[in-house]
């Protein structure tokens, strides 16, 4: 058994390397990474964590060693936010975790689910093009229109209705995913815990908890005293409880926490994923003119795209693979942690090891990806048999093996269809500088800092 040596940049005593992760973590960790290997120990505060920076050190963790590493680390907000982490991406792995993904992947976001919600996905994109084409010539925030399209999907198959902008539920989610991506003292430094207290952090993510729980509720027994004959997820979780078709109990507070699962995992990401596609076809216009062609071609004399047309799409699912493999909506993927102790490349790891893949670099490892690495190139992965359903660790925007996202369905046809209308219905201009680097947001969840301003006008 060797000590855990792993390589590890100094620390400062208290804050460990905290002062070196910057604005941008995914970035510096990126950085430290070039010196210090592909795995590496940090320490957030004085909580060692490694970080995993390549495909293999991901493919070590996340298939060699995924049992081992399948739990999440307790976090106080997440506990607070999400019913005492009975959700399913920070529950604890165990039985639970096991019973919450099986319903969700069963019941939730099998194919067949995913299927019989093409009707509302339809509407809301005539409802976008609609809104693109009526702001005529005019510079229009597409960053914001992604939000709302992606939000209202989810809010029609989870809840069965729409809860836009101006409604509470809409600032509710806002405020949550805020507060989800919120730094906390006591959690690297638990000796400092009173700090968040004094902050008025505590009674800030007790109070967004009440709210959602009371308009939760009010949404479940919505359900319970309707017909239930439009089987959104409120619905089929209902159901599940109802018939005991799970094979065990489903409480009520599961059912309110994995409902709040979609929102954390599927709005944001979603609509992130859109806004940098856009962003980085606009900064390469001789990508969007092919892709252009590709959807004219396969769809020509037709008004609008289908799903059943995007199968002949090839370089659209090669812009959708270089937008994820340079710009993953979720760099840093979320934290895993070991169970038990083990041997991870000849090192020990003690049980309780918490574990984060850095998903921006390993998108930019130029032993696989070459020396363009950091180019934007959709045809690099024309001839490219690399998928991202979780069996090539080069590109793992999803994750893989156990705590793998199972939304991966969902997002994608979401994200294939919206794309190419897009490209289908409109020529794209924008003012922004192309030449200079677009800032990145802060935050679990990366996107543009300012918002995507374009121009479109219909395509003849
Ligand atoms: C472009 C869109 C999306 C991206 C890039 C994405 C990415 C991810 C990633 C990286 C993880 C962590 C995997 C791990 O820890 O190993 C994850 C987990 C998860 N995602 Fe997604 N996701 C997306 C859409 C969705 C959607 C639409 C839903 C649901 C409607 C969803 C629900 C979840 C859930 C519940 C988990 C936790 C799984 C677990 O802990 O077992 N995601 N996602």
């Amino acid at each position: 058994k060797k000590s855990n040596k792993w390589p590890s940049p100094p620390r400062l005593p208290l804050i460990g390397n905290l002062h070196q992760l910057g604005k941008h973590p995914h970035r510096s960790m990126y950085h430290l990474s070039q010196r210090y290997g592909d795995l590496m120990l940090l320490h957030f505060g004085t909580v060692p964590i490694l970080i995993a920076s390549s495909a293999d050190a991901a493919r070590d963790v996340l298939k060699t060693h995924d049992r081992v590493f399948a739990s999440r680390p307790h976090s106080k907000i997440y506990h607070k936010l999400l019913y005492g982490s009975r959700n399913m991406a920070s529950a604890p792995y165990g039985e639970y975790w096991r019973q919450m993904k099986s319903v969700s992947v069963l019941h939730l976001l099998s194919n067949k689910m995913v299927r019989s919600f093409r009707d509302v996905r339809q509407e809301e994109l005539s409802l976008l093009m609609e809104k693109i084409r009526e702001s005529g010539s005019s510079p229009m925030n597409l960053s914001k229109l992604m939000s709302t399209l992606t939000n209202d999907v989810i809010c029609r198959v989870a809840l069965g209705r729409k809860y836009g902008a101006g409604t509470d539920f809409k600032e509710m989610i806002d405020r949550l995913m805020r507060q989800l991506g919120t730094f906390t003292v006591g959690s690297f430094v638990p000796s400092l815990a009173w700090i968040d207290w004094i902050c008025g952090l505590d009674a800030q993510l007790d109070k967004t908890a009440n709210d959602f729980d009371e308009l939760l509720e009010k949404i479940v027994q919505d359900h319970e005293d309707g017909d239930g004959d439009k089987a959104d997820f409120a619905d089929v979780l209902l159901a599940v409880q109802r018939e005991n078709s799970a094979g065990f109990e489903i409480n009520r507070l599961s059912i309110k926490a994995i409902l709040l699962d979609a929102f954390v995992g599927g709005t944001d990401t979603s609509s992130t994923l859109l806004e940098w596609e856009m962003t980085e076809l606009l900064r390469n216009p001789e990508y969007m003119k092919r892709l252009q062609e590709e959807v004219h071609t396969v769809c020509k004399g037709r008004t609008s795209v289908s799903e059943d047309d995007i199968q002949d799409m090839s370089y659209l699912r090669a812009v959708i693979k270089e937008t994820l493999r340079l710009h993953p909506p979720v760099p840093l993927m979320v934290p895993h942690e070991s169970t038990e102790d083990d041997i991870l490349r000849g090192h020990h790891v003690p049980a309780g090891t918490q574990v984060m893949i850095n998903l921006w670099a390993v998108g930019r490892e130029v032993a696989t990806w070459g020396p363009d690495a950091n180019e934007f190139k959709p045809e690099r992965h024309l001839d490219s048999p690399a998928d991202f359903r979780g069996q090539d660790f080069e590109l793992i925007p999803f994750g893989a093996g156990r705590r793998m996202c199972p939304g991966i369905s969902f997002a994608v046809v979401l994200n294939e269809v919206v794309l190419a209308n897009l490209m289908h219905g409109f020529d794209w201009g924008s003012t922004e500088d192309h030449e200079t680097e677009v800032a990145e947001s802060i935050g679990a969840v990366i996107r543009r800092m300012s918002p995507l301003y374009v121009t479109a006008s219909p395509t003849t």
